[in-house]
């Protein structure tokens, strides 16, 4: 019988004796290691924190002290050991265990993570809530990583925290890498630190922030010790804790990077298990971007590229290989990120941010004050844009139409497949005096012609894909492949006709005149939140021009979509080709 059967919730932890904790170490790893060769999900930042959750929850009274997982990726064996083992099989599945620490699963979770470097001030806030509720007795306890901890957002905390007193004790898990290896000044620090040759202050000590370590976040009995003495301490203190992403499992030791999110693979020899091919199925989009920057790249100097701390999520990891000097990885600083870009566009430079939608979201108040308000040209290449799937509802990008269709001089492009993201990357290298975001999936497209000679898209002009009809469908970005394949299956596809807007914003307001007129309904399917995304825009035109017609539109309903594969959730919002296929069906008969 294992261990690992009889913890149903941290108390039983608890009573275990100290030495049998390395072997219930044993037992987690193997756990996690089973379950995530076959269901997929975050392996390596899981198997470097083993050590550490055992430790946290064998130290700390959670759920009544407060453990919040920064990101929470890593955050799988604490799923496990707070009586979530038995449905862990469950993990990122469709109405199963969310990756990521949710207040909604379980009170073990008292913050929900997904988005980086937001526990130091969830937890700061916790602290400071106890204090003025008279419980001075409450544990608080971040664990945060070294790329996490050098966002913005995590020094405006440790900048507070250090004023207060509050009962705060940050984990600093420090393994050297984020998804790509850490970069920055901050890293630097840290690795003089782990070396043991810091002839200058400690930066959190300076902070007044009590630094403890450097020490082995693998070694149970040092963790153990180190965590009851900090316990009993006062006031906000930092353990720096060194491991290794991946520990346990050689593959994910020796390739991090790939091993962060490996997909499927064998969980006894550790060797990853190739996709079947899609008959079909082209590169992903992700790569027909990088590729085609760097060939941009070759043909335009003011071309740059920034990425925050996702080159090879993002694929500027191409562009960093073949112009190191002209490709930059801020780290997870997505604020920075964009005004470096605003800066290097005052200089006449032509940046390419590309940052996935959901991850913009932090850097909102940039993209509006430095960027579109000085007109600045600056391309924001908004990867992950649509439902991504398992990641759920922290990370679909779902909202950026509604979010930049509003701040004047922005344009938004939708491209509806690789051919298309090809020509409007080429499209906006031109010239186009002033901000634009260019927003595509997670996944792939149909291969495009790389040998085909790039072809400028008119600004602000949708194209026609299938004249006449009494229907008009109006699609925006990659949906428009599904309703170009539904429409001939309809009752009646002569009644349909089919437009690609290609724009958010700028709307080919020229072609909702003429349909506006001439049709009997005008349909909008995108794969955006409706509320102020591309079908909002098109009620406004139509309303802005005194076109009174039907429009019904087909997008993200009003809710946080959870997790699932792209497949089911498309389809629980009618936006697959059959939910399609009977709302168009439907429409012909009003
Ligand atoms: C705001 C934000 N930007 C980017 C990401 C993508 N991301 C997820 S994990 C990760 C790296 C985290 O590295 P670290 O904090 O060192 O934790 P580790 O994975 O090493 O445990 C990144 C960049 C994110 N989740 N949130
Ligand atoms: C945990 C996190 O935020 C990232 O690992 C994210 O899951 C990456 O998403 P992709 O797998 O779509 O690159
Ligand atoms: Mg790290």
């Amino acid at each position: 019988m294992k261990l690992l059967d009889h913890i149903g919730a941290a108390e039983d932890l608890r009573k275990l004796p100290r030495e049998q904790l390395p072997r219930l170490a044993r037992e987690l790893r193997e756990f996690i290691i089973e379950v995530v060769s076959v269901k997929e999900g975050h392996l390596g930042a899981s198997l470097g924190v083993v050590e550490l959750t055992i430790a946290l929850h064998y130290v700390f009274n959670t759920p009544e002290d407060r453990l919040v997982w920064d990101v929470g990726h890593q955050a799988y064996g604490h799923k496990i050991l707070t009586g979530r083992r038995e449905r862990f099989h469950t993990i990122r599945q469709k109405g199963g265990l969310s990756g990521f620490p949710k207040r909604d699963e379980s009170l073990y979770d008292p913050f929900g993570t997904g988005h980086s470097s937001t526990s130091l001030s969830a937890l700061l806030g916790m602290a400071l809530a106890a204090r003025q509720k008279g419980n001075h007795d409450r544990q608080h306890i971040a664990v945060i990583g070294d790329a996490s901890i050098a966002s913005g957002m995590a020094f405006e905390a440790l900048n507070h925290a250090g004023e207060t007193d509050a009962n705060l004790l940050i984990i600093l898990n420090d393994n050297a890498i984020g998804i790509d290896p850490s970069v920055g000044a901050l890293k630097h620090y840290l690795t003089e630190v782990k070396k043991g040759d810091v002839s200058r202050e400690n930066l959190f000590e300076c902070l007044n922030i009590r630094y403890s370590g450097p020490v082995d976040g693998h070694d149970l009995p040092v963790l153990l010790g180190e965590l009851e003495k900090l316990k009993g301490q006062p006031g906000p203190r930092l353990l720096h804790l060194v491991t290794t992403k991946g520990k346990g499992l050689r593959q994910a030791e020796e390739d991090q990077v790939v091993y962060h999110a490996p997909g499927r693979f064998d969980r006894l020899t550790g060797e990853l298990v190739r996709r079947e091919a899609v008959p079909g199925q082209g590169p992903k989009y992700q790569d027909v971007f990088g590729h085609t920057l760097v060939e941009l790249a070759g043909q335009n100097p003011d071309i740059v590229g920034i990425t925050a701390a996702m080159p090879t999520g993002s694929s500027m990891k191409y562009l960093m290989e073949a112009y190191p000097e002209r490709a930059f990885d801020v780290g997870i600083a997505e604020q920075h990120a964009v005004t470096l870009a605003a800066g290097m566009a005052t200089e006449g430079l032509l940046p390419f941010c590309a940052i996935y939608s959901t991850f913009l979201q932090r850097a909102y108040d940039q993209v509006i004050h430095d960027v579109a308000l000085q007109n600045l040209p600056v391309v924001f290449c908004l990867d992950r844009a649509g439902l991504v799937g398992q990641d759920g509802p922290t990370h679909h990008g779902v909202f950026d139409i509604a979010y930049l269709r509003c701040v004047p001089n922005m344009a938004l492009i939708a491209p509806m497949d690789n051919v298309e993201l090809r020509n409007a990357l080429y499209t906006v290298q031109l010239g186009v005096g002033g901000p634009v975001a260019i927003r595509y999936p997670r996944g792939s497209s149909r291969e495009p012609n790389w040998q085909r000679p790039f072809e400028p898209i008119p600004w602000g002009e949708a194209r026609t894909l299938t004249a006449g009809g009494r229907i008009a469908v109006l699609s925006l970005g990659p949906l428009g492949q599904t309703v170009a394949g539904v429409i001939p299956k309809t009752r009646d596809p002569e009644a349909f006709g089919h437009y690609d807007l290609r724009f958010a914003k700028p709307l080919d307001e020229a072609l909702l005149a003429r349909l506006g007129t001439t049709c009997e309904r005008l349909v909008t399917v995108e794969d955006s939140a409706l509320a102020g995304g591309v079908g909002s825009a098109v009620l406004e035109c139509l309303s802005r021009l005194g076109i009174s017609i039907p429009v019904t539109c087909l997008g993200i309903s009003d809710n946080f979509v959870p997790h699932g594969t792209p497949e089911a959730l498309y389809r629980d919002q009618g936006l697959d080709g059959e939910g399609l296929l009977n709302q168009l069906n439907e429409l012909l008969d009003e």
